[in-house]
């Protein structure tokens, strides 16, 4: 049932576009599902900067993939190994996650990476994310987000698995598991960790609208912990680090596991199953011709 609604995409992808499109833009016209070409980040700069302070054993992530911080393989992968360095070195005891994008903390997955690409391929990717979710999910280091732009579906995600968001104050900005709005359905452990973070019953509600909120009503279902002018974003991280520091390491992260282990096992005794599924699912026609249609208005939105 889930897959034949998730079919009707196209619908989902129009009404989406012309709901959420910011600063007064609509999708006009008709648009075609062929993309023959997409602008996409060759560069071979490192896509993210660590800066590791160490009187205070505290690092700040920047995320820097030009133009909106998509969540590609190759962005993964280089997020993975910066963040298991980190998580060696025992003199990092905190992460800040941040963006060094204007008006983007993530746009979530890169959608390049789920349109026209192999099965393997899509199976490595897949993968990647995984990778990325549990890496985050079970860290010792405390880990914070800085949510300076909007964060939609991966980029919430990312957001979830940090111990504590503060997000910048600005109404233009959105955050949620936009999921269904693309036609495409939140895998389970995106589901649960949503679940973690606000509750089954605003979790269900969230899900099936595939809603993306505005900072304060983040903040009113418990998205975000904190709203703070954009400028004093890094300050306030930064300050509520020191106070989440002020705890002895090995209780909170007992305590940390202890809150986050059972969905943490879940996935990893299911992690080739759900690579399975997520292949067999966005390579069907109907998945890849919506992702096309989506990845047009993307674009045309801007002409
Ligand atoms: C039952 C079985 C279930 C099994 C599981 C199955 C499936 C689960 C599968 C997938 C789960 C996916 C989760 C995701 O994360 S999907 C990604 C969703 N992301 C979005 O919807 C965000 C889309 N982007 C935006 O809304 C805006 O770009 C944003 C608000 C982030 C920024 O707006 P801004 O105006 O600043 O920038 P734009 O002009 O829109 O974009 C610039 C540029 O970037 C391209 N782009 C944007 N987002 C993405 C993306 N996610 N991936 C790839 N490319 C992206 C955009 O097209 C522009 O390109 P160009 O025109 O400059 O070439």
């Amino acid at each position: 049932m889930a897959l034949r609604g998730a079919f009707r995409t196209r619908c989902g992808l129009l009404s989406l576009l012309s709901q959420r499109l910011p600063h007064g833009n609509h999708v006009r016209g008709c648009v075609s599902p062929f993309l023959s070409t997409h602008r996409r980040n060759n560069s071979t700069a490192p896509k993210i900067k660590v800066d590791f302070d160490q009187t205070a054993g505290v690092s700040i992530m920047t995320l820097q993939n030009p133009p909106v911080n998509s969540l590609s393989l190759d962005f993964l992968t280089e997020f993975c190994s910066a963040l298991e360095k980190l998580e060696m070195d025992k003199s990092c005891r905190g992460v800040i996650l941040t963006s060094g994008q204007p008006k983007v903390f993530s746009a979530g997955l890169d959608i390049m990476e789920m349109y026209g690409k192999s099965p393997e391929r899509c199976g490595e990717f897949w993968r990647a994310v995984q990778e990325m979710w549990l890496k985050l999910y079970s860290s010792n280091m405390v880990i914070i987000a800085a949510i300076n732009g909007s964060s939609p579906a991966g980029g919430c995600l990312m957001s979830m698995t940090c111990d504590y968001r503060i997000m910048a104050d600005n109404p233009r900005y959105s955050i949620g598991l936009n999921e269904t709005q693309l036609g495409i359905v939140a895998p389970f452990w995106f589901k649960e960790t949503m679940v973690n973070t606000v509750g089954h019953r605003t979790t269900e509600i969230a899900l099936q609208l595939g809603q993306l909120y505005s900072p304060t009503e983040a903040l009113d279902i418990g998205l975000v912990d904190k709203l703070v002018p954009e400028d004093q974003i890094i300050t306030t991280a930064t300050q509520t680090m020191t106070k989440w520091l002020a705890v002895p390491d090995h209780a909170r992260q007992i305590t940390k596991s202890m809150m986050r282990k059972p969905t943490i096992d879940k996935l990893m005794s299911k992690r080739e199953p759900d690579i399975q599924n997520f292949v067999s699912f966005i390579t069907k026609d109907p998945i890849q011709k919506s992702l096309g249609l989506y990845l047009a208005m993307l674009k045309k939105r801007k002409s």
